[in-house]
């Protein structure tokens, strides 16, 4: 397991600070298929996966939904046949915790 990954997530609050430039960098360094997107203003890591079929691409989002339902911190998932595509971000304070990253690289776990 990634370093990233063995980490636990804090507890977030609205008064959290996202994560700075220097630390962004570094994070992803550990993340390198994940891009970060702007979405109306807020920034959020997304990564899309490949699957052979429908039934693959559901079976891994159900596999996203428990390590989110485990940290209590959730993504936007969206599936389609052969592909799904995971969206992080901390509503809390709209823009990226550290708890994102750490749920990024939890995703990545559970792709393989
Ligand atoms: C009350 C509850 O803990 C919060 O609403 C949690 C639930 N899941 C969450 N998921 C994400 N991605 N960001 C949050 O800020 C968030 N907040």
């Amino acid at each position: 397991m990634s370093l990233l990954a063995n980490s636990a997530c804090k507890p977030c609050h609205k008064n959290a600070p996202p994560v700075n430039a220097s630390e962004r960098q570094a994070y992803l360094e550990q993340l390198p298929e994940w891009r970060i997107v702007e979405h109306d203003g807020i920034m959020k890591l997304s990564r899309s996966f490949s699957f052979r079929d429908f039934a693959n691409a559901l079976a891994f989002t159900q596999r996203v939904g428990e390590i989110a339902e485990q940290a209590g911190h959730h993504p936007v998932i969206t599936t389609e046949w052969g592909k799904t595509t995971v969206v992080w971000w901390t509503h809390q304070i709209n823009g990226l915790h550290l708890n994102d990253f750490i749920l990024a690289a939890r995703t990545d776990e559970v792709a393989e």
